[in-house]
């Protein structure tokens, strides 16, 4: 008889777009993408509007009976049944909202982008590591089986040695006027709420230059980039246009990470320009179709291959009870694995990572002039900040 899976059970932090999203992958039969060692149970949700905000999700995602709702992440966090908290507010909240749960003893996925500055990052680490929890940056798109494979095959050496990783998350956001189709005071644009394009796609740009240029180096030869960025700003002074060439010297290799919100990485939106990563070696490419975050499809051009592309498709299992399946529960699968094995932070995904990629950005933000407010730079922790309480500032 198979043994019983590890349930991992889930309290979800704030009820915006991706909250729901990420619940419904938590709601979906593990069988229908074969997974049978572990599983979910969503046991809480907050919402620091109203504790009638926390109801309504649970009604959009058809959470079954007995999850509880909360009018406040203070509540969340003090939930005995909760284990791990899933922080789904927007960047400028995940330092405060994620030292709010490890404050509580409660393990933490939390979105992308992880902080809005890596000091911030690295006293997440410090208190994760001091508290022994786990703690992780929901960066989905690593644990796509197409990214195991990727990266896989560029360990195996298909492509040879990989000097080059070329990499766009853009959209095109624009109305006609120029103006973007949301307001100034949207998570996007807004510096209040650490908006831009880099700390919300460019993010995975730089994903996928460090989870090949970076997380593939041999530990003891492990080499952090140099950073060089040029950066168009908004009127409301978040990134607009942002470029970033990482130089990786000792490995005589190079990333350019591209992200914007004026133009889109295929104009089509059906890959129509081309992959939307390149990883280019001595023996082939690599090609990953857009987009960044939630790619379908790569093709290996070999050298040699006399002009022949593999293309393997990598779909998105779906369960046909909830008609649903959006590809983020495989990182909720690696969350219960780790715990149940014991382990504080994800192989796939080290913390040292996430501190890394965090100064890249700071540092390219930095370099373009882009500033956010004390209140959300802030790496003092402070339980009472408005954005743990839902107040204004
Ligand atoms: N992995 C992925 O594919 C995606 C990841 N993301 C990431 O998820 C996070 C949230 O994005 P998304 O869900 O799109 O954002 P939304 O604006 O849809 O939701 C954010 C939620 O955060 C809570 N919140 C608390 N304080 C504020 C505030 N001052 N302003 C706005 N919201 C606040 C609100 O919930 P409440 O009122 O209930 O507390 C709100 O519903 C971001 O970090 C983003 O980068 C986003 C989209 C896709
Ligand atoms: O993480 C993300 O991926 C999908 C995008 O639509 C979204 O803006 C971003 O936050």
């Amino acid at each position: 008889m198979a043994s019983q899976p590890f349930t991992l059970k889930w309290g979800i932090m704030a009820t915006g777009g991706i909250a729901q999203t990420f619940t419904k992958d938590l709601l979906a039969n593990p069988a229908s993408r074969d997974v049978h060692d572990v599983a979910h149970k969503v046991v809480a949700v907050a919402s620091s509007s109203s504790k009638e905000s926390a109801t309504s999700f649970l009604e959009k995602v058809k959470a079954p009976e007995g999850v509880k709702a909360y009018g406040s992440y203070a509540e969340l966090v003090n939930d005995p049944d909760v284990e791990i908290v899933y922080v789904a507010t927007p960047h400028s909240h995940h330092f405060q909202n994620t030292m709010l749960a490890l404050e509580a003893g409660k393990h933490v996925l939390c979105e992308k982008a992880f902080t809005v500055n890596a000091s911030q990052a690295r006293k997440l680490v410090e208190t994760a590591r001091a508290k022994n929890l786990f703690l992780m940056e929901a960066v989905w798109t690593r644990y796509f089986p197409l990214s195991i494979k990727v990266r896989e095959l560029v360990q195996s050496g298909v492509i040879g040695k990989v000097h080059r990783v070329i990499a766009d998350n853009s959209f095109d956001c624009q109305g006609p006027d120029g103006t973007y189709q949301f307001s100034d005071e949207h998570r996007m644009v807004n510096p209040a709420l650490a908006g831009g394009a880099l700390l919300d796609l460019g993010v995975y740009s730089l994903t996928w230059l460090f989870q090949i240029l970076y997380h593939l180096q041999p530990e003891a030869e492990k080499e952090a980039p140099r950073t060089l960025a040029a950066i168009n700003k908004y009127a409301t002074g978040a990134d607009e246009l942002t470029s970033v060439i990482l130089q990786f010297p000792k490995h005589n290799a190079m990333g350019i990470a591209l992200t914007s919100l004026r133009i889109a990485t295929n104009t089509d939106g059906h890959n129509s320009g081309g992959p939307a990563i390149k990883i280019q070696g001595t023996k082939g490419e690599i090609h990953v179709m857009g987009p960044a975050f939630s790619p379908l499809q790569y093709r290996i051009v070999r050298k040699d291959g006399g002009g022949k592309v593999e293309v393997v498709d990598c779909p998105i299992p779906k369960d046909p009870e909830r008609d649903w399946g959006h590809g983020m529960f495989w990182e909720a699968d690696e969350c219960a694995r780790c715990l149940r094995d014991g382990k504080k932070e994800s192989d796939t995904l080290p913390l040292s990572e996430s501190i890394a990629i965090m100064e890249v950005m700071e540092e390219a933000l930095k370099q373009g002039d882009v500033k956010y407010p004390d209140v959300i730079t802030t790496d003092v922790y402070d339980p009472k900040s408005p954005l743990n309480t839902g107040a204004k500032y």
